[in-house]
């Protein structure tokens, strides 16, 4: 609703109040009419009886103003009858009595008249003043009803007119939207239909869709089930190669290691310490062949030696550098070969830095595991791998399963009842492990009970990796040791002795190898001969050092 239609319809119920207010006005001015009008009339009736009030008065006077006539009718009276003329006076006397009475209460009745009088008149002079006041008013009413009429009326014309010009702006901007929405729908037309066009293409594809999908996929179906027997008897096929190619490779192996002797040995020469550099002795050195990595010079007191060697690892080598000459040993232990790595040397010379290795740089060990475990991973999907480990202590020549529950217990060096010719250890603890990290935490177990250690890694029961850690070889002149510590040096001499004769007799292909001299020895014989491949790490220091 309109502003302007509000106001109008507030003036007109103010205007039809003020109606009824005139017409309430003037009925009351009407009664007060009637009411003058009466009091009017009885005014008029007062002022007749008062008239006639006064007329019986004069009368009264006058029959009391004249004694001579009652006197001449006494006269008569007396002259007619004495008697009578006394009850006439007496009867006269009475009625001037009453009538002066009554003239009292006449004379009263006036005076309430008048007082009557007065307050009619009163009223009607209040009236009056009433009747000019609502009369003053009305006229006020009607002069500010016709004015707010005029207002109200100019208000109307000025709403109307503007609401006329807002209504006329409006409509021809409405005018003008239509003929740009007719225009907008007209360029819109040729859209339209080739949108139309579109849908019906696209809802006779959808409609069609199912059946072409259906189609799609008994095509794709079948191509994928070629595909999947291609690629089967593709898979088949590289199976087959694979096979051969790994028994060609085990051939070409076997040959080369036929040729070059299963044992190697390789030589690493640790640089001097910085506490070391006092006690070098001046007059033995080392010294390498820049164009050959496999030989080694040893000056002593002005003669010269030549080693050869299957490889020299001069002080610089890295430990990484290290392993890349072993790694192919160790992944030959996956491809069916026992495998056999230990370090040789004096005490001090780096046997532990070579196969341990240290924490942020590691040796032969760790690196070899995890490389073992990397390779067992890559071929898991075709291949099944168990990896267990044990751990086995040569003391005084007793073998003590460092993983077992009873440490007391001495373990000992059978002939595999299986046939297969190799020897086992009945009643060796075996852990099977997942990852580097279980082997290790197994070592853990098996350290804290070792002096001495050989470390076992079984993969199907009959190809091993044997990580050998030795003891020093010069404790056996200089440990100067009694009882149990002398004989714990001459075990160690033994061993070591043992080793070194079998290695001597493997490397020259003697008839004979003496592998039963000592515990190590028989428990390595598998790893050491046959098929299967021993690497010996010579450790030496870069220069002798004096006193030792
Ligand atoms: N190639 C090397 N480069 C740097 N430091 C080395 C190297 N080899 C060994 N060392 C250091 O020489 C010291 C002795 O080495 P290590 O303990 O390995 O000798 P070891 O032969 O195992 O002795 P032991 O027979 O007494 O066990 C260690 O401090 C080691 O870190």
């Amino acid at each position: 609703m309109f502003h302007w239609e509000r106001q109008a319809r507030q003036r007109e119920q103010q205007l039809a109040e003020l109606e009824k207010e005139v017409v309430e006005k003037s009925s009351s001015l009407e009664s007060l009419h009637r009411q003058l009008h009466g009091t009017t009339q009885q005014l008029e009736e007062t002022r007749k009886r008062q008239a006639e009030l006064k007329l019986t008065e004069g009368e009264l006077s006058r029959h009391l103003v004249t004694p001579p006539r009652a006197k001449c009718v006494t006269h008569m009276v007396e002259e007619e009858e004495p008697a009578d003329a006394g009850r006439a006076v007496a009867e006269l006397q009475k009625k001037n009595e009453d009538l002066l009475e009554q003239l009292h209460t006449q004379k009263q009745l006036q005076k309430d008249l008048q007082t009557q009088l007065h307050e009619s008149q009163r009223i009607c002079a209040q009236l009056r003043t009433q009747i000019l006041v609502y009369e003053g008013e009305m006229a006020r009413a009607q002069g500010h009803l016709e004015a707010e009429m005029q207002n109200l009326e100019e208000e109307k014309n000025r709403v109307i007119e503007e609401a006329f010009i807002r209504a006329e702006s409006e409509m021809k901007a409405v005018h003008e939207n239509l003929a740009g929405v007719r225009l907008n729908l007209l360029s819109l037309q040729p859209a339209l239909r080739t949108l139309t066009l579109d849908y019906n293409l696209l809802k006779r594809q959808v409609q069609d869709f199912p059946f072409m999908l259906d189609q799609a996929i008994t095509q794709a179906k079948q191509e994928i089930c070629q595909v999947i027997s291609e690629v089967s008897s593709t898979n088949q096929e590289l199976l087959r190669k694979y096979k051969r190619e790994m028994n060609l490779r085990k051939k070409c192996h076997n040959e080369l290691v036929r040729l070059r002797g299963n044992i190697r040995v390789f030589c690493r020469v640790r640089p001097i310490s910085q506490e070391e550099q006092d006690s070098v002795d001046a007059r033995t050195m080392l010294s390498f062949d820049s164009d050959d990595d496999a030989v080694l010079y040893l000056s002593n007191k002005g003669r010269v030696m030549k080693f050869e060697l299957d490889k020299v690892f001069p002080p610089p080598a890295s430990q990484e550098e290290v392993f890349q000459e072993v790694q192919s040993l160790v992944t030959s232990c996956i491809d069916g070969f026992n495998v056999c790595i230990f370090a040789y040397g004096q005490t001090g010379s780096g046997k532990t830095y070579t196969m341990e290795g240290i924490e942020d740089n590691p040796g032969i060990n760790q690196r070899a595991l995890r490389l073992l475990f990397s390779e067992v991973l890559e071929k898991a999907p075709d291949w099944d791998y168990t990896i267990t480990v044990s751990m086995v202590e040569i003391y005084n020549e007793s073998l003590r399963n460092l993983l077992g529950d009873s440490l007391s217990d001495r373990l000992d060096i059978k002939m595999n009842p299986d046939g297969s010719g190799q020897l086992y250890v009945p009643g060796l603890t075996e852990f099977t492990v997942q990852s580097p990290e279980d082997i290790n935490r197994v070592f853990e177990l098996g350290h804290m009970n070792r002096a001495t250690a050989c470390t076992n890694l079984n993969e199907h029961s009959s190809r091993k990796l044997n990580l050998v850690d030795l003891a020093g070889s010069e404790r056996i002149a200089k440990s100067g040791a009694e009882g149990n510590r002398l004989r714990e040096a001459q075990c160690i001499n033994k061993s070591l002795s043992a080793l070194g004769d079998v290695i001597n007799a493997l490397r020259g292909k003697h008839s004979h190898v003496p592998f039963r001299n000592s515990r190590l020895t028989y428990l390595l014989q598998d790893s050491l001969s046959g098929d299967s491949k021993t690497l010996m790490m010579v450790q030496v220091r870069e220069r002798l050092l004096v006193g030792r």
